[in-house]
């Protein structure tokens, strides 16, 4: 891979994805252009039908566009996949009900016939980054959600990503276990430097977690803007703490997310102050 691929952990160029034919045609996604930096996080949020999920799927290689390109580390979306180049985190934890937490998290690895003991070693370094080490002998519905939703992140990780993929991965949670998710993905990916591409519905959530927010409208699906949360006075998201939640580019970065989700001219949001 050239030097200049490797700094871009995704590139989406020109994309169009059209489903269906003549008056059942949807357009759901027009002309995205969308870079992600090496160890950058990035938030898509819209209402819903805006694109989001079919944007992931399309990076993922689990759908195919209709025009224009899409590269993961500077390959095709599809030479990426096959080489397990990101870890893939959905709404429904997706966990195997018949295998223990240990067992699910060691799966990827397995199937990708790492050996027995490294994948044991892998397995505990993994489960302490998610906090559930005494939980490994555990099957997922002895788990809550949260706890559930903490071993899919750590099977996403097993195989130490460049990029993680996340799909609403905290929509089914409770506001506290969901704030507490938010911090503890803040420190992973800190840890592990991963960059990610994160689907959300909710601003505060996106504002949190992100270097940039890109904002979605739908029919056709389009990105209508971008908030830098960097530019609001908010550290980096590698190295963001608890205490965001309070500071003032916070609330700015969320007004200013709000005015393009409403389609209010952002300057006239941002001047207008905090959270209404
Ligand atoms: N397989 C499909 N066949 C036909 N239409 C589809 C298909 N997948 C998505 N669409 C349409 O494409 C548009 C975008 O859908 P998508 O799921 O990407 O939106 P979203 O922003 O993720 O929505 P939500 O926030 O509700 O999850 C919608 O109008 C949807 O009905």
């Amino acid at each position: 891979m050239n030097q200049h691929a490797s700094q871009h952990a995704i590139a989406v160029a020109g994309v169009r994805r059209v489903f269906g034919k003549g008056r059942k045609q949807v357009i759901a996604l027009e002309d995205v252009d969308l870079v992600v930096g090496a160890g950058e996080f990035v938030s898509l949020i819209g209402p819903s039908g805006c694109g989001k999920s079919t944007l992931l799927r399309l990076v993922a290689d689990l759908d195919t566009a209709t025009a224009g390109t899409l590269e993961i580390f500077g390959k095709p979306a599809r030479r990426a996949r096959l080489d397990q180049d990101y870890g893939i985190a959905f709404q429904q934890a997706g966990l195997l009900p018949w295998r223990t937490v240990a067992g699910n998290v060691e799966l990827p690895l397995k199937l990708h016939g790492v050996a027995s003991a490294q994948r044991k070693a892998r397995v505990a370094e993994l489960l302490d980054l998610v906090g559930l080490s005494d939980f490994a002998k555990n099957h997922p519905d002895q788990l809550s959600g949260g706890m559930q939703q903490r071993v899919a992140i750590a099977r996403a990780l097993a195989e130490s990503p460049r990029l993680l993929l996340m799909d609403e991965p905290f929509g089914a949670l409770d506001e506290i276990t969901r704030e507490r998710m938010q911090n503890e993905l803040v420190r992973i990916c800190a840890e592990t430097g991963a960059a990610v591409l994160f689907v959300t519905h909710s601003i505060p959530e996106a504002v949190f977690l992100s270097d940039r927010v890109v904002v979605m409208s739908p029919r056709p699906g389009r990105i209508t803007g971008v908030v830098d949360v960097r530019a609001d006075g908010l550290a980096g998201a590698h190295d963001r703490t608890e205490r965001a939640r309070d500071e003032e580019g916070f609330f700015r970065a969320v007004a200013e997310v709000r005015g393009l989700l409403h389609g209010a001219p952002v300057a006239t949001v941002a001047a207008d102050g905090l959270e209404k």
